[in-house]
């Protein structure tokens, strides 16, 4: 199910313009809300000019579609919507401080954000370990063809789509010794993690704006709820340095993260009180020249357990 938001000629102009002024996203959800725009209706819409500049596509005209799960206002539920509570930011799980410390590597942090919560890590593999997992994953690669907003998996844009494998939790000594340190620089218990998952976008492959979250009023994703818990935070790990292009970008936080191999970005959208941060909406910008790698881990609230019990 989706929700298509309308929005005026004149508020097309007043984002346009503002945003050339360099105005932050976050500035312009502020002001709409405060016109009283539900939040979520405003960072959808403020998200969809930011994902048009920043992939150079043109802005949307005069509506933006949005999934259910991305609880879009709907005409006549404004109030009902308003009185959504925003999601409240607690202290994140994330390490402190501006180096972090694993078993055998410490990462720097070059840089962070506090809403959404992410974070930028330099070097937290190693080249040869980059090229250990292309060479592992390569041969184990099958098109991404699963285009499924609700979920945030596999959502692919572009004229290529990508390519993906899993790695089976700790299958082999190398993924054992990463699926460790990416687990202790995420701060959570190795076993909360998914299998590490690594996609190939070849020339003019992206991803579209997603979510990394499950979500719940999804019937697919309930079973795997139940038995996992919710995600909470992702770190993808670029894997090659990329000609051009593929930049991990962040909309609503106006952030883009340029794919250099052995760095990662970390964000984390998930809080005690089971609510999800629809700031961290984030897609993948396509290719514009040679191709990108990436090893993406998602952690669990508790022991990751997938659909065949293990
Ligand atoms: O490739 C990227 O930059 C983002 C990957 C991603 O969003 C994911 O694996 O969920
Ligand atoms: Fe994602």
């Amino acid at each position: 199910m989706s929700t298509v938001i309308h929005f005026s000629p004149d508020l097309s102009v007043w984002i346009l313009h503002n945003l050339n002024q360099g105005c932050a996203p976050t500035a312009l959800i502020q002001e709409m809300q405060a016109q009283q725009m539900t939040a979520q209706a405003a960072h959808a819409i403020v998200a969809a000019f930011v994902t048009a500049r920043q992939s150079g596509q043109p802005p949307p005209v005069d509506s933006v579609v949005i999934e259910d799960a991305q609880q879009a206002p709907q005409p006549g539920r404004q109030s009902a919507q308003a009185s959504e509570p925003d999601y409240v930011y607690e202290a994140p799980i994330f390490h402190s401080g501006s180096t972090l410390h694993t078993t055998d590597r410490s990462v720097r942090i070059a840089a962070r954000a506090a809403r959404p919560m992410l974070a930028v890590l330099e070097g937290l593999l190693s080249a040869d370990e980059c090229e250990e997992l292309i060479t592992l994953a390569r041969p184990r690669l099958t098109r991404s063809t699963v285009v499924d907003p609700p979920t945030g998996l596999n959502v692919v844009t572009g004229q290529r789509s990508s390519l993906g494998m899993f790695f089976r939790l700790q299958e082999n000594g190398l993924i054992a010794r990463l699926d460790k340190r990416i687990s202790e620089a995420m701060n959570l218990p190795i076993e909360n993690g998914e299998g590490l998952q690594i996609l190939h976008y070849p020339t003019g492959a992206g991803s579209a704006p997603h979510f990394d979250f499950l979500i719940p009023s999804n019937a697919a994703n309930q079973n795997s709820i139940a038995r996992s818990g919710q995600r909470v935070s992702t770190m993808v790990t670029y894997l090659n340095d990329v000609a051009s292009g593929g930049e991990t970008i962040f909309p609503q936080a106006g952030w883009s993260v340029s794919p250099q191999r052995g760095n990662a970005v970390y964000f984390e959208y998930c809080n005690s009180r089971n609510q999800v941060d629809h700031g961290s909406l984030h897609a993948s910008n396509p290719v514009e020249r040679g191709e990108k790698w990436v090893a993406t881990k998602w952690m669990r609230q508790r022991r990751f357990v997938s659909a065949d019990g293990v």
